[in-house]
């Protein structure tokens, strides 16, 4: 038996990327649209009509029109529109019950790229009382330019752009609220993202004075090992040696996110998540969660 699946915004950076992994499963049934019909309204309402399943890989605005015209169609979004909206299952695998949650869901709400990051390294020390939820957590990353989408890339590419960048330096970033509120926090943490002037790949940090965390506990040694017993048998997730150089493009092209814990061995701690905003960060999980949503093999179509 095929799944029918509709990527709606296709013609994108999330939606081609999601297209080859997807184009040559003998399980999967593409329904596409061409040039002339895809921002056409009923010509989207028809393909959701026939999809199984909808990924939406559109700005957020146009991601919330589109679920009010996909039907019954189970959805998954890439989009931030409704990653903490009522309703709506989170879709990150790896946090605890998720996988069964993403199995049953209607709706599911693609992570986004610096959120997945970000949770990866928070959840597991909020669960094991590592970081209480009211920690001041400062987190920093940077990303290729394709995290930015079509926009972006044409800036970058015509040789516009800077070579490194801070930008939402207000603290404004949009994937806050999905870290506090998967990543166990009830205090806003500091977020400084930038931009790197290379295609794709990204890193995120979280920094740590581990000497003044609750009972002066939680040595590096704790806090590798509460990683690795969280994402132990992960299928993606893994947790490495500390190293002088982490490269933000390591992974790309993968569904792989690396940890690993940086610093002083003791009271200076920095851990890293490394990459790809376009697979882990974006494309891959959503093909994740649609294997998971369907009931196939969790790693099918991935690397
Ligand atoms: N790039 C990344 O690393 C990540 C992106 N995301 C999210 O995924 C979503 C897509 O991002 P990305 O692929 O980068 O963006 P792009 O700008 O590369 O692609 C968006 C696509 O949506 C199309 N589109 C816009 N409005 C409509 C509409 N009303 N109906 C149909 N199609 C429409 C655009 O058309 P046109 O080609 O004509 O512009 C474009 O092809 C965003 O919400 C983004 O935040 C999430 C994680 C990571
Ligand atoms: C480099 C860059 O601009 N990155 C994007 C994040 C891409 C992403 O993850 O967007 P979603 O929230 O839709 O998932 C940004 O910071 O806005």
């Amino acid at each position: 038996m095929t799944t029918a699946v509709f990527i709606d915004g296709e013609a994108g950076t999330t939606g081609l990327q999601i297209r080859d992994r997807l184009h040559d499963r003998s399980d999967i049934r593409l329904i596409q649209l061409g040039e002339a019909d895809r921002k056409d309204e009923d010509a989207r309402r028809e393909a959701f009509a026939e999809a199984d399943v909808a990924i939406l890989c559109l700005p957020d605005d146009a991601a919330r029109q589109a679920v009010t015209i996909a039907g019954d169609t189970r959805i998954i979004d890439a989009s931030t529109a409704h990653r903490v909206a009522p309703g709506w299952t989170y879709g990150m695998p790896e946090l605890p019950g998720q996988r069964a949650a993403i199995a049953k869901a209607r709706h599911v709400a693609n992570v986004g790229c610096f959120a997945t990051g970000s949770i990866a390294m928070l959840r597991p020390l909020t669960d094991a009382g590592i970081l209480p939820p009211d920690h001041p957590a400062v987190l920093t990353g940077v990303s290729g330019y394709t995290g930015g989408g079509k926009s972006l890339i044409a800036e970058h590419e015509a040789g516009q752009a800077p070579d490194f960048y801070l930008y939402a330096s207000g603290q404004s970033h949009k994937h806050v609220p999905e870290i506090m509120a998967y990543g166990g926090l009830t205090r806003r943490p500091l977020f400084q993202p930038a931009v790197g002037n290379y295609a794709q790949g990204m890193i995120v940090q979280l920094h740590l004075h581990a000497d003044l965390l609750p009972g002066n506990v939680a040595g590096y040694a704790r806090i590798e090992a509460a990683l690795r017993d969280f994402y132990a048998g992960d299928p993606f997730v893994s947790v490495a040696q500390s190293g002088d150089r982490i490269d933000p493009q390591a992974v790309n092209g993968t569904n792989r996110m690396v940890l690993s814990v940086q610093g002083n061995g003791t009271t200076h701690v920095t851990i890293v998540a490394a990459l790809d905003n376009l697979g882990k960060g974006a494309s891959g999980t959503a093909v994740q969660n649609l294997n998971i949503m369907i009931g196939t093999q969790e790693d099918a179509g991935l690397s």
